[in-house]
């Protein structure tokens, strides 16, 4: 029942609410005792020969108005718990979802997304059971069990109750030995349906690959091995859900049992009326639903527990990256500087940057190049924040990166991953995802500085294009054209194009940099690439190596020496010369 205490911050929010339902179940319960006792008084007027007509009518004109109140008073109860309990899933969803928006990119390299999904739909369906229909069994069991039994104690005979109560401990045992069970099971039945989304997540995502690759019969093997083991052990849940009723039967007919046997003894000796052993045995029956209702209590909270246990340990990942106290909250802007001594990815342990050091004044053009796996990608992810604990120290306009609120510092990079992603909405909206209430024209110079205008024109709808999940219907160039023009409508002051013209032609590649030229004057831009040509008019070139820099400067200096850069650039000369034929 520790799931109560741990939602008590809820309970106590939600106060108003809680307590009229939990009133409003109590005056049910009592009310519930009355059509027994009218049975029982009707009874003993027929057997004593004093029943009229007008008796009869007033005792149905009682029953009638009992019957109506009930069913006004259970729909309210109805409306203030299980709403409260519909406002808490509301609740604890939006709250795990920003967490996730807070959370960084390492969170989600340890974190499976199948997980994740699992955590923000069953788990919270159980917590939201928990507070509704565990509420109600919670309070329903006790309140009516209660009252029925001081019913049957104090208005008819305390000896026949305690009799009847005698299988009642044994109930009390067994519920809380299957609760246990059900928690183990259901816990670890949670676990396998988290990881049978995970593989749907994953192979939907990567059908491509799986066709591609003639792997359709693996894959579907692998699924069903998967789904079988959620059914397995849904079914091993259910074999002890299963137990449950019937144990409960089979006490309750105990108890029926006893009632009769020793109800028959008490009207024959004279202690009982026949009316009252009618009233008796049909509080008995009103009895199973608490019963049950009690039974279903650890079921139900057991599961709650299991899930409010899973999301409480999701919220307590701490966000990582966050903003100091005395943050600036200006959008950084000036010279770049990294004085880095090393950089290692969490739970690693080999540096995957040295001795970074450089200055990128504002208005210049950085190019990085470098062996793949040298660093690039990661020297630029320090940049935006993505990780922030390493030795050294990297400047932007004279103050470290943690200086400058996170928010803001995003603001004045415009980054273009490698893997750029887009949204299922139309080409326009993707562009202007970060200001959406950008106007049509700035959309579209935005379009034409990356050089995808043209290509948006020949599109059916033209801006209105829906572009399919991750852009599917669009070339591998026209997607990473789009995500460079998303970054360019934000004009940052640093635009950081990640290996984003990989897709393009020698000739597009070229357009889209002169145009770039034109237009970022004074504004800086970070260029990885790993086509030379792409970075040869950048202010400063760095040449990675295995995390160090190994040649820097401008690609007039670079052909001066005899190292990587040279060598890599005369290649890709000649290949692009075989390839074109010189043209
Ligand atoms: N999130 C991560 N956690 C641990 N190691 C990582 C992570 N990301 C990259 N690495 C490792 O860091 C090294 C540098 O990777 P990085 O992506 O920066 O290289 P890169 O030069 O950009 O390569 P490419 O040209 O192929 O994009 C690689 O050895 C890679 O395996």
């Amino acid at each position: 029942m520790k799931v109560f205490l741990e939602l008590g911050w809820y309970f106590k929010q939600e106060k108003k609410a809680y307590l009229s339902g939990i009133f409003i179940l109590m005056i049910v319960a009592i009310l519930q005792l009355v059509p027994p006792k009218i049975i029982g008084v009707i009874a003993d007027h027929i057997n004593d020969g004093s029943m009229t007509i007008g008796l009869l009518g007033q005792w149905m004109g009682v029953l009638v108005v009992v019957a109506l109140a009930m069913y006004f008073l259970r729909y309210y109860w109805r409306i203030m718990i299980f709403g409260s309990s519909l406002k808490l899933s509301k609740l604890l969803r939006n709250r795990l979802y920003q967490h996730f928006t807070n959370m960084s990119p390492a969170f989600y390299q340890k974190r499976r997304i199948g997980d994740l999904m699992a955590h923000a739909t069953n788990d919270l369906q159980a917590i939201q059971q928990t507070a509704g229909v565990g509420v109600l069994t919670f309070v329903d069991s006790l309140s009516t069990g209660g009252f029925v039994i001081a019913a049957m104690a104090f208005t008819i005979s305390w000896k026949l109750t305690l009799i009847c109560l005698i299988p009642m401990p044994f109930m009390v045992i067994l519920t809380s030995w299957f609760g246990t069970m059900l928690h183990r099971t259901f816990y670890q039945a949670q676990e396998a349906f988290s990881s049978l989304n995970d593989k749907t997540q994953e192979s939907i995502t990567g059908i491509k690959v799986i066709k591609t690759f003639g792997q359709e019969k693996e894959d579907i093997e692998d699924f069903r091995k998967q789904s079988e083991d959620v059914v397995q052990k849904n079914i091993t849940v259910a074999k002890i859900d299963s137990l449950f009723d019937p144990t409960i039967s089979i006490i309750v007919g105990i108890s029926f049992f006893l009632s009769i046997v020793f109800g028959a003894k008490y009207v024959l000796n004279g202690e009982l009326t026949i009316g009252q052993l009618l009233s008796f045995t049909t509080y008995l029956g009103l009895l199973i639903w608490p019963m049950l209702a009690f039974g279903w209590l650890f079921n139900i909270v057991e599961r709650g527990s299991a899930s409010y246990d899973r999301v409480s340990l999701l919220f307590q990942e701490k966000v990582d990256i966050t903003d100091d106290e005395k943050a600036l909250n200006v959008v950084p802007e000036g010279d770049i500087e990294y004085k880095l001594a090393d950089f290692t990815y969490p739970g690693e342990t080999i540096p995957v940057l040295k001795d970074i050091n450089f200055i990128l004044h504002t208005g210049e053009t950085l190019g990085i190049v470098g062996k793949t796996g040298a660093g690039k990608t990661t020297l630029l992810k320090l940049l935006i924040r993505e990780f922030d604990r390493y030795d050294g120290e990297i400047m932007f306009g004279g103050k470290a990166l943690k200086e400058y609120k996170l928010e803001k510092l995003r603001e004045a990079i415009g980054y273009v991953p490698q893997d750029h992603f887009l949204f299922s909405a139309s080409v326009g909206e993707n562009i202007a995802f970060t200001h959406p209430n950008t106007s049509t024209k700035e959309i579209e110079n935005a379009a034409r500085l990356a050089n995808i205008h043209e290509d948006i024109l020949q599109f059916i709808d033209g801006y209105h294009t829906i572009v399919g999940e991750r852009g599917v219907s669009l070339s591998g160039g026209q997607k990473q054209r789009i995500s460079i023009a998303r970054a360019l409508l934000m004009n940052p002051e640093v635009l950081v194009l990640d290996d984003s013209l990989s897709a393009v032609d020698a000739k597009t590649e070229e357009a889209i940099l002169s145009s770039l030229r034109q237009n970022r004057e004074g504004k800086t831009t970070i260029i990885t690439s790993h086509r030379l040509s792409a970075i040869q008019h950048a202010d400063l070139i760095l040449v990675l190596e295995a995390g160090k820099i190994v040649e820097r400067g401008m690609h007039e200096d670079l052909m001066e020496s005899d190292g990587w850069y040279k060598e890599m650039y005369l290649r890709q000369q000649l290949e692009e010369l075989v390839e074109h034929g010189g043209h």
